[in-house]
């Protein structure tokens, strides 16, 4: 059984299918990355899975469970999260308090027996180890405000794996960075695989054949391949669909 296994996921907006009886599966341990041409629904996909919106028909059965129809909430207890955009970052507060509050939501009352101090302790030693597999745990007490881009897209995944996710979903978590900020954060997936399963999507062509195990392409709403990057490099639908785009704008 896959940890994520999609079935016939549909969503319209108006006549315009967005998600087009799509079937994804993704196994556990794997970094899973999903590519397609812009406007290919690859957003609306991530959002689906996660409950952030809805769909109009499918099924999206996560270690077992059926989790259409559950809301977000439901399917981050469940140990399935997204990394969230620079806009859920509240900037007045540091980067530890930004990822202990996430620690806090998902732990629930689970700390209430300790007494307040030692609640706080409990929370910001959760967030701090957070900040640590990110590698911004010296910039912890620093207003996340202040941060750099960079930084601020560290603190997002910090944020999403203090909800302890066993599936982690990755929106263009690269976007408005680069060089060294780029590398940096691809070094963080790359040590966060096979400590998570993560989808990730991803418009770097180079970060993505360089950390994916599988590949997944999505044209118009469906998946049209799916394989080992080196498969995928090599499938004459894929170079048509996606990667002749890709290297019809290099060459050219
Ligand atoms: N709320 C909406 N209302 C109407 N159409 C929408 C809405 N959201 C997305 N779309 C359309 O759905 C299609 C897929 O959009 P989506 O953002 O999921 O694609 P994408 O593959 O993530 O694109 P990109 O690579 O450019 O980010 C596009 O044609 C887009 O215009």
């Amino acid at each position: 059984m896959s940890l994520l296994e999609v079935r016939a996921l549909r969503k319209s907006y108006g006549a315009l299918k967005v998600t087009d009886d799509l079937n994804l599966a993704v196994e556990e341990g794997e970094l899973h990355a999903i590519i397609g041409p812009n406007g290919a629904g690859k957003s609306t996909l991530i959002a689906q899975l996660s409950g952030q919106s809805g769909s109009d028909g499918g099924s999206v059965r996560f270690a077992g469970a059926e989790m259409m129809g559950q809301p977000m909430h439901a399917r981050v207890r469940a140990g399935m999260s997204r990394s969230f955009q620079i806009t859920s970052i509240l900037p007045g507060f540091t980067a530890l308090e930004n990822v202990a509050t996430a620690v806090q939501a998902r732990a629930g009352s689970s700390f209430r027996f300790l007494a307040p101090v030692a609640e706080e302790t409990a929370l910001n030693d959760a967030a701090m180890q957070a900040l640590a597999r990110v590698g911004i745990e010296s910039r912890a007490r620093i207003r996340a405000g202040r941060l750099s881009h960079g930084e601020k897209r560290q603190l997002e995944l910090a944020i999403a794996l203090a909800t302890e996710p066993r599936l982690l979903l990755l929106d263009e978590p690269l976007a408005g960075t680069s060089g060294s900020e780029a590398e940096r954060l691809i070094g963080v997936m790359r040590n966060l695989k096979r400590q998570v399963t993560l989808v990730l999507i991803e418009h770097d062509m180079d970060a993505v054949f360089a950390l994916a195990d599988r590949i997944s392409v999505l044209v118009y709403g469906r998946i049209i391949a799916t394989g080992s990057p080196a498969e995928i490099r090599g499938d004459p639908q894929v170079r048509a669909a996606y990667l002749g785009e890709e290297t019809a704008r290099k060459e050219g």
